[in-house]
């Protein structure tokens, strides 16, 4: 790009700048240093291939998506969180919203994300454990309460279940007298990735992506501001993968839900800001940072020239992150919150849209409401007090990071053209289908483990604790232990619940569900009826699995 060419840059994203609220604080450095709110190459020198990083606010949206950065409004602090029933949770999340969180993160127990009842014999031992248990409506009720769901936003981390939980939830912001058009908030929702890497399905692809499509276009309709899917590579780099596969994955999955709106027949303008994503930030400080620059610049110019999508906010990758759970070590558990830093501290210059911070018992139990303080504590130090967030993109122009982010980048569309030659029709879904039906997605990402266990048994990568350094004084922690008491109050409360409702209502509202689910009409009204008739979880999901069957992943060797 030659220097005419990027002084008007440079004068488009001032006059942006001017025009955007920013915050009122000091932008000054610890010394009292005025710094401004963007640097950018030296006037009257031309910067070859400089379109490609171009200016926040702009396309390829490399530097982010916002002139201001965070000068307009800092990362959302999303804390992941649920334990035992809604009682317990509820009393975290207002510990966390006190404490200064900025939004709510539902972490499910493992019976509710398969979409079974507390009281289902597969449940034993597991309610509440992983997360807080949901039966039904009743229980969102008691999860939210004295919280009101039209102000707060709201992240719900579950995949196979999704649609049912979600409209769980709608019923509960309906009963607190919210305007269900007004909400805001995330659904995971992200089907694809759960054959990929984390494996809780309940149906083939198939029934599962027509949910998917109707809450898709519900939402499009009806709830403009919330995000039905939050498309994940965290669980994806998680089971091993590299920080391009995790890359390349990831928004291969999100061009495969675009192409489902678009088969839908929606307007990719309309559904398109509805698409978010969730990453990893590992402990490789600035390969992270690049395969997030890299990830918004990816994203926009696919969504831009492949998919037609004209509006900006349609091309924007919006992210939260989540700090890596797989670099956290049992051995020296203080150490973890270093790396917790670290790795927060790249999701932020990578300009992260909202995060989570790892608890450094995370890798051992269910945080302590000590270490989730910590957590949260850790992204206020690098909010408040590293000046980080005083200036949008810091480390564009660097050499190393901006060849980074184009080998990242490189890498990612080598494997977008590989999924693509896979499938049988051109599309990206079908190669994404064709990935999970024949394993290859699962044994590239296998591959990737061993070959960085291999190096790490061989010494050639070293964790601190691990294999370095492994002397030391430290005493074992107090962890944090979910009573199986929890587990018995909720399948009486459950029991006490299906014995009070209206059987005849919650019969004919699943009926109707069915019936709906034999033609080619939106499921989610009848699913809402069904929640609100106290339909439980397990029941829904029942019904639907005598309609579709389960999803059995083929035997691999
Ligand atoms: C889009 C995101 C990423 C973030 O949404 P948020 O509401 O927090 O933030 P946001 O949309 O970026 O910002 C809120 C509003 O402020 C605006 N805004 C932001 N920055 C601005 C700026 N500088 N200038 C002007 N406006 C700005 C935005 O446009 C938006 O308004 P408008 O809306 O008007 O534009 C969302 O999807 C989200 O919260 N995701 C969280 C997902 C999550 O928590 N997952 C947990 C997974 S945990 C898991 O899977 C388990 C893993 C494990 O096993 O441990």
């Amino acid at each position: 790009m030659d220097a005419n060419e990027i002084a008007a840059g440079r004068e488009r994203w001032q006059q942006r700048y001017d025009k955007a609220h920013k915050r009122v604080a000091d932008f000054t450095t610890l010394s009292g240093v005025e710094v401004e709110p963007l640097y950018g190459p030296a006037e009257g020198v031309d910067y070859p291939g400089f379109e490609r990083i171009g200016w926040p606010g702009e396309f390829p949206f490399t530097r982010g998506l916002y002139p201001t950065g965070y000068r307009g409004r800092t990362w959302t602090i999303r804390q992941f969180a649920g334990f035992g029933n809604a009682v317990q949770t509820n009393e975290r999340y207002k510990l966390i919203l006190g404490a200064g969180g900025g939004g709510l993160s539902v972490a499910f127990d493992m019976p509710t994300l398969m979409g079974r009842d507390s009281d289902d014999g597969r449940s034993l031992g597991e309610v509440g454990h992983c997360g807080v248990a949901i039966d039904s409506a009743a229980d969102m009720d008691v999860l939210f309460g004295g919280i009101d769901l039209q102000k707060v936003t709201t992240s719900m981390t579950i995949s196979g279940p999704a649609v049912p939980v979600f409209c769980m939830y709608l019923v509960a912001a309906e009963r607190q007298g919210a305007d269900l058009s007004k909400l805001d908030g995330t659904l995971q929702t992200d089907i694809f990735k759960e054959y990929i890497a984390q494996k809780e399905w309940l149906f083939d692809p198939e029934p599962h992506l027509r949910l998917i499509g109707d809450l898709m276009e519900y939402c499009a309709h009806n709830i403009p501001k919330y995000k039905p899917l939050s498309v994940s590579g965290y669980h994806i780099r998680e089971a091993g993968a590299t920080a391009a596969q995790e890359l390349a994955y990831t928004l291969a999955d999100g061009f495969g839900y675009v192409e489902l709106g678009l088969s839908r027949g929606l307007d990719v303008n309309l559904f398109a800001p509805g698409l978010s994503f969730f990453f990893d930030a590992h402990v490789d400080f600035f390969e992270e940072i690049a395969k997030f620059r890299a990830a918004r610049r990816i994203w926009a110019r696919w969504m831009r020239d492949v998919y037609g999508a004209t509006s900006e906010k349609a091309q924007w990758l919006r992210f939260h992150t989540q700090t890596a759970g797989v670099s956290l070590t049992a051995q020296q558990p203080v150490n973890n919150v270093v790396r917790t830093a670290v790795e927060a501290l790249s999701a932020i210059l990578g300009g992260t849209n909202s995060l989570h911070t790892n608890a450094l018992d995370e890798t051992l139990a269910l945080p302590t409401d000590e270490s989730a303080e910590i957590a949260l504590r850790t992204q206020q130090v690098l909010m408040e007090e590293t000046g980080v967030i005083n200036v949008a993109d810091p480390l564009g122009g660097s050499w190393y990071v901006e060849a980074l982010t184009d080998k990242i980048e490189a890498e990612a569309e080598a494997i977008f053209q590989r999924i693509k030659e896979r499938g049988t029709d051109g599309t990206i879904t079908s190669g994404i289908l064709r990935g999970i039906e024949d394993g290859w997605f699962t044994s590239a990402i296998a591959d990737s483990a061993y070959t960085f266990q291999r190096a790490l048994e061989e010494g050639d990568k070293r964790i601190v604790g691990v294999n370095c350094h492994t002397g030391t004084i430290a005493k074992d922690l107090e962890i944090m232990r979910v009573s199986h008491e929890v587990e018995r109050e909720q399948v009486k409360l459950l029991q006490a619940r299906r014995a009070d409702r209206d059987q005849a209502t919650v019969d004919a509202a699943l009926k109707r569900m069915i019936d709906i689910s034999r033609t080619e009409a939106n499921m989610v009204p009848a699913m809402l009826d069904a929640c609100r008739a106290e339909a439980t979880l397990g029941e829904i999901c029942d019904a639907l699995r005598g309609e579709w069957g389960v999803y059995r992943e083929p035997a691999r060797f």
